[in-house]
């Protein structure tokens, strides 16, 4: 089984994973990450941390000469903003003293982990609060998932997404027009979905939107206010099979949104037609069974690739929500925490909507959740045993 742990501070000196279970055998390398690092720190609406880090992890055990050895993998990150920003980070973040010269964050942000954070923990500064929530630790996610997402394409399973809203501009109905889209490249596997939206400068599949969505984020930013949206995340090449329905955490609808849902700001997930299904009567929603060339088939797969909590070998959709950005330039109401007063609300530097790079983020962290349903059924501890395995399937 794959799994994984992150440490690290937005703003301390790095971020760190460690990833154990990927198999002996599957080919690795620090360029292969990188390249979706750098998919994740794109998109229309980042803030200007994303202009300067050059993320790329360091792998440091668990990998000899291009290929996984079936140790723990470890990897580290450096956060450039640590040395680079004139914030005095090193002092801000030191790991000894007492902390007497740095000044305490007192006025916490409605949305973030602020207030939550000092009601939990008893800290008089919201620092910690800010350093272990931010959204910064997304990136050694990503990397700490990679390997999974790896093993998948070695089998040919891609993975690849894309916005369809960003505020209020967005496709009206996605589980239809969405489809029309995305329908023809679904044959040549997902991956050819994300390299398409990655042309787009905020990873939308459709020019005209593309451009509103665009229009959108210029005049909040103006407004100093921020935005959020909705996205879609297919998978294709999935095997019938992978998952389970004799118990409840091993269903895949469940092991997915909680692997969603515990990513930053994300607020909602579906399935398929997902909350439409609600509107719709039976015949409208459920997928016929066909019989062809030997296999079963679905007629459409309004129910996105998923029964009983088990992959049915259709593409599998995913549809989410991602909330508008907590930090914003234009204050809003909250309580000083020293002195209970009304204030408004503090800036610091933010993203204004960071949906084009999160959905990078729920590409990567569905991976593990995928790669483990597979080597339930197929596994091995190399590459090599589970292609025997899956050859003789
Ligand atoms: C890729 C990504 C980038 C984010 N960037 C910011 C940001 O720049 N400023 C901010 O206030 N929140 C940002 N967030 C959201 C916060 O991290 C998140 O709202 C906060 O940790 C509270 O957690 P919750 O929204 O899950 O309740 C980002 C989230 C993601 C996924
Ligand atoms: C650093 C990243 O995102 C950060 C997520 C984030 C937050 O509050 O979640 C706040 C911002 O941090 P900073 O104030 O240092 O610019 C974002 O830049 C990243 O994605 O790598």
């Amino acid at each position: 089984m794959i799994r994984y742990l992150t440490a690290g501070e937005s703003h301390g000196p790095k971020i760190t994973g460690i990833v154990e279970g990927v198999p002996a055998g599957l080919e690795l390398s620090e360029d292969d990450i990188a390249l979706h690092l750098a998919r994740r720190q794109k998109g229309y609406g980042r803030g200007g941390r994303m202009a300067f880090e050059k993320d790329r992890a360091e792998i440091s055990s668990g990998v000899r000469f291009g290929k996984t050895t079936g140790a723990p993998i470890a990897m580290q990150m450096p956060n450039r903003a640590y040395e680079k920003d004139d914030a005095g980070w090193p002092k801000v973040m030191n790991k000894e003293g007492d902390g007497a010269d740095v000044d305490p964050i007192t006025v916490p942000r409605p949305g973030h982990a602020d207030l939550i954070g000092i009601q939990k923990y008893r800290y008089n500064d919201i620092r910690p609060s800010i350093e272990r929530s931010s959204a910064r630790e997304t990136a050694i996610r990503v990397a700490c998932c990679f390997p999974a997402r790896k093993l998948l394409k070695h089998f040919g399973i891609e993975i690849g997404g894309h916005v369809i809203r960003i505020g209020s501009s967005g496709y009206e109905k996605p589980w239809e027009d969405v489809r029309n889209l995305v329908d023809p490249m679904l044959k040549d596997g997902a991956e050819t979905v994300f390299k398409a939206a990655d042309e787009s400068p905020v990873r939308c599949l459709d020019e005209e939107l593309t451009q509103k969505m665009r229009d959108e984020i210029i005049v909040r930013r103006k407004e100093g206010s921020s935005l959020g949206g909705h996205y879609e995340v297919v998978v294709t090449g999935l095997p019938a099979g992978l998952g389970s329905f004799v118990h409840w955490d091993r269903k895949l609808e469940g092991q997915l949104a909680q692997v969603i849902m515990g990513t930053q700001a994300m607020k909602g997930v579906e399935i398929g037609l997902g909350f439409e299904a609600g509107r719709r009567h039976g015949q409208e929603v459920h997928d016929e069974i066909t019989y062809e060339d030997g296999n079963y088939r679905r007629g459409s797969n309004r129910l996105g690739g998923l029964e009983g909590g088990v992959t049915t070998g259709m593409p599998l959709i995913i549809r989410g929500v991602m909330k508008p950005i907590p930090t914003m330039l234009t204050p809003i109401k909250t309580v000083d925490i020293e002195t209970k007063e009304e204030k408004d609300t503090r800036y610091e530097r933010s993203d204004v909507c960071a949906l084009p790079r999160a959905v990078v983020v729920i590409e990567n962290v569905i991976a593990p959740v995928l790669a483990n349903a597979f080597l339930d059924k197929f596994g091995g501890d190399s590459i090599e045993e589970i292609e025997e395995r899956y050859q003789a399937r």
